[in-house]
């Protein structure tokens, strides 16, 4: 890949660093249980949530009790499901009110799209429901299908079939990665800094756009996107590109 990588040296004073989780800071697992976070990367990601004076979040599609269990001890500021949920500082709690749990019956009707298979896994966030075949990769287009039609089935609900990296999740349409950024660049200490995105999927590329008018960049991982201003090849050269980035800051 040849598309530019964000510098090493970026001066932590100005910038936000919003950082995806799966396929941007780890590499892909069987299952969502299986990843591995490396010690080092709970070291770079705390010390570079020190130096940039708390203006460090995770942009994920993970609930925040997923993401926190994955990170412990580290507790970090993160944008949970798709946007579903937002902690502006480590110890800090989301709004419960802000996203409704979904409705029972959708969920249910979600819940029977398991049984196309063994391999068909099912991640239930509360207000979002994922349906997993990285294990079962020929059910892919019915698991798609029947998704896509229970959501069109429940018309009073406004719900988005998100596709993923073998999964596809439902969550209520009202937001997205990018409206929940959009609302974290407002608020201290991330307004007035400039956004330093990364992200690897489909649901990562609506990002991009809002990051220009906040004199914002954003990056790719896996894939060159024509949006994106850079790439990364894979979540390896993230972490080094982050290490990087707190070595080379100036000594306190
Ligand atoms: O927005 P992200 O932080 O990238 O999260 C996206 C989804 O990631 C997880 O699923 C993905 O990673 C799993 C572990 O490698 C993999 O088994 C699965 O196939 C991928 O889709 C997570 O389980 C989801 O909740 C996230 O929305
Ligand atoms: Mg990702």
């Amino acid at each position: 890949m040849t598309a530019a990588m964000p510098a090493d040296f970026i001066d932590l004073d100005e910038v936000a660093l919003l950082l995806d989780i799966d396929g941007t800071l780890l590499d892909f697992a069987p299952t969502p249980r299986e990843v591995w976070v490396p010690p080092s990367l709970r070291r770079t990601l705390g010390g570079l949530l020190a130096r940039t004076g708390g203006a460090l979040a995770l942009v994920s599609g993970r609930s925040l009790a997923d993401i926190d269990l994955l990170f412990a001890p580290l507790e970090l500021p993160a944008i949970g499901g798709h946007g579903a949920e937002l902690r502006i500082a480590p110890g800090e709690r989301s709004d419960p009110s802000r996203t409704p749990a979904l409705d029972p019956m959708v969920k249910r009707k979600l819940a029977s799209v398991a049984e196309l298979g063994p391999g068909v896994l099912l991640e239930d966030k509360g207000y979002s429901l994922a349906l997993h075949y990285r294990l079962a990769p020929d059910k892919a287009d019915e698991v798609t299908a029947r998704v896509a039609a229970i959501c069109e089935s429940f018309p009073d609900f406004p719900l988005e079939a998100l596709p993923g990296k073998a999964v596809v999740e439902v969550k209520p349409a009202a937001f997205d990665k990018a409206t929940a950024v959009a609302e974290l660049m407002q608020l201290p200490p991330f307004a007035g800094r400039r956004p330093v995105f990364v992200g690897d999927d489909v649901t990562d590329e609506r990002v991009f756009p809002i990051l220009a008018p906040l004199s914002g960049t954003g990056f790719s991982v896996g894939r060159e996107v024509d949006t994106a201003d850079g790439s990364f090849d894979g979540p390896a050269d993230v972490r080094a590109w982050l290490d990087r980035l707190l070595e080379r800051q100036p000594a306190e």
